[in-house]
């Protein structure tokens, strides 16, 4: 074995054919007093930490009696940005709406001018500072969105950038092509011709496999439901997977039209109507609530992800990293919202934050999970239960994180 994880006071292996669905997110199988055996990047074996003290191994990592799971899965995330909008900040504190601004030119339009100035290696630069610290934070695995660009050129420029990005770090990123985020200035009179555009991307982003997912931001002032409909259709129809930025501000019925096409997960899903959340049950679409987006636009309500759940659906949950409306790469953050906003049970989140996650950027099959022959992305906690994690909040718990067998982080003692 290259190293064993002895002493493991609490495993969580998320082992699981998901989505997990409903009722089952509350069903959490623990190990205690466990130990993992890694070998060439791969997880070779699970068992007691007693069995643990007969095995051979390069390395020994004693977890003294901590928490283990797998590394965190990031579901939605606007990576690749140029600059920032601090000075949003005191628009928000006016209560002037995250769409106002929009419709004034700043938020997504604003970042879209600071991206089109970046140089390729500047968002390369800025986008690995923020994969390190996701990192840091025991994120293993990133959704990647474009959308800051809004001309095919810097579109294509997000998407190689986030594609080299994958390559350089040591985390893995699935891509999603989001060219249909906000309506730029010129065609404010022909959103349609805009979405022509962003489609004539599609068989170069295929070709040059810079994306797997196409997303678009469905709300008003952006983009209809029909116009929705018609251009995630034109992308099904080229082999690409969809996801839809649904019902976050007007319950516009996004929720429904990502079940009626069978995307992969419909996201923030904040205004969901009953409706919306029966189909969702109904589904095989994961809900990606993003809890923080709300806390960070300052509303009063959150999505109903409680109901979802107990209506049957599959949830998965995220930061929504990006520069706007939520300026944060720290999941456990988002999991202590999700526990006191969406009223989620720690075993519904731990759920939400790994195999229900991986399944929201198609990686069930490799991330979300602690099983052997899995790639050994694994994080050590400086926690003694799972529950801890969303109750302490606002600090990083992490102590040591692991990816694909090799140790990527580790908390360093300044004693
Ligand atoms: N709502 C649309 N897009 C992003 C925000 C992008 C931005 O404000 O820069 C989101 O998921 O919240
Ligand atoms: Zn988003």
């Amino acid at each position: 074995m290259d190293i064993v994880i002895e002493n493991i006071g609490q495993l969580l292996t998320l082992d699981k054919k998901g989505p997990v669905k409903g009722s089952e997110m509350n069903d959490l199988s623990l190990l205690e007093n466990a130990a993992i055996g890694i070998k060439n990047g791969k997880i070779e074996w699970i068992g007691t930490a007693d069995e643990a003290t007969n095995i051979k191994a390069n390395s020994t990592i004693d977890a003294k009696g901590r928490l283990v799971t797998p590394g965190l899965v990031e579901p939605h995330t606007h990576l690749v940005f140029g600059g920032s909008r601090e000075q949003e900040m005191a628009l928000k504190q006016q209560d002037v709406p995250y769409l106002e601004i929009l419709k004034q030119g700043g938020g997504i339009l604003s970042t879209v001018n600071a991206t089109k100035k970046a140089s390729y290696d500047e968002l390369l630069e800025k986008a690995l500072f923020h994969l390190d610290r996701m990192a840091a934070y025991g994120i293993t695995t990133v959704e990647a969105k474009s959308g800051y660009g809004l001309d095919k050129e810097t579109e294509l420029k997000q998407l190689k950038v986030a594609k080299e990005a994958g390559e350089k770090h040591p985390l893995d990123i699935v891509s999603t092509f989001l060219g249909a985020h906000a309506i730029p200035p010129k065609y404010k009179a022909d959103p349609e011709g805009f979405l022509d555009l962003m489609a004539e991307l599609f068989d170069e982003i295929k070709a040059e496999n810079l994306a797997e997912f196409v997303d678009i931001f469905t709300e008003t002032g952006v983009f209809s439901i029909e116009q929705s409909r018609h251009y995630l259709q034109k992308a099904k129809d080229k082999g690409f997977g969809v996801k839809i930025h649904a019902d976050e501000i007007d319950p516009l019925g996004g929720t429904e039209l990502a079940v009626e096409l069978g995307a992969i997960s419909g996201d923030h899903l904040a205004v969901t109507s009953d409706e919306g959340i029966k189909q969702l049950a109904a589904s095989d679409t994961i809900g990606v609530i993003l809890p923080g987006t709300s806390f960070y636009l300052g509303k009063d309500t959150y999505s109903r992800a409680r109901e979802m759940i107990d209506a049957g659906a599959a949830i998965a949950i995220s930061t929504d990293f990006n520069p706007g409306s939520s300026v944060t790469e720290n999941l456990q953050l988002i999991m202590s919202i999700a526990a006191l906003k969406l009223k989620l049970s720690p075993e519904e989140i731990w759920h939400a934050v790994t195999v229900n996650a991986a399944h929201a950027i198609g990686r069930g099959d490799q991330a979300g999970s602690i099983a052997v022959g899995r790639n050994a992305d694994i994080v050590i906690w400086d926690a003694p239960n799972y529950m801890y994690i969303p109750y302490h909040y606002g600090v990083n718990h992490v102590n040591t994180v692991i990816k694909n067998g090799s140790v990527l982080f580790e908390r360093q003692e300044i004693r």
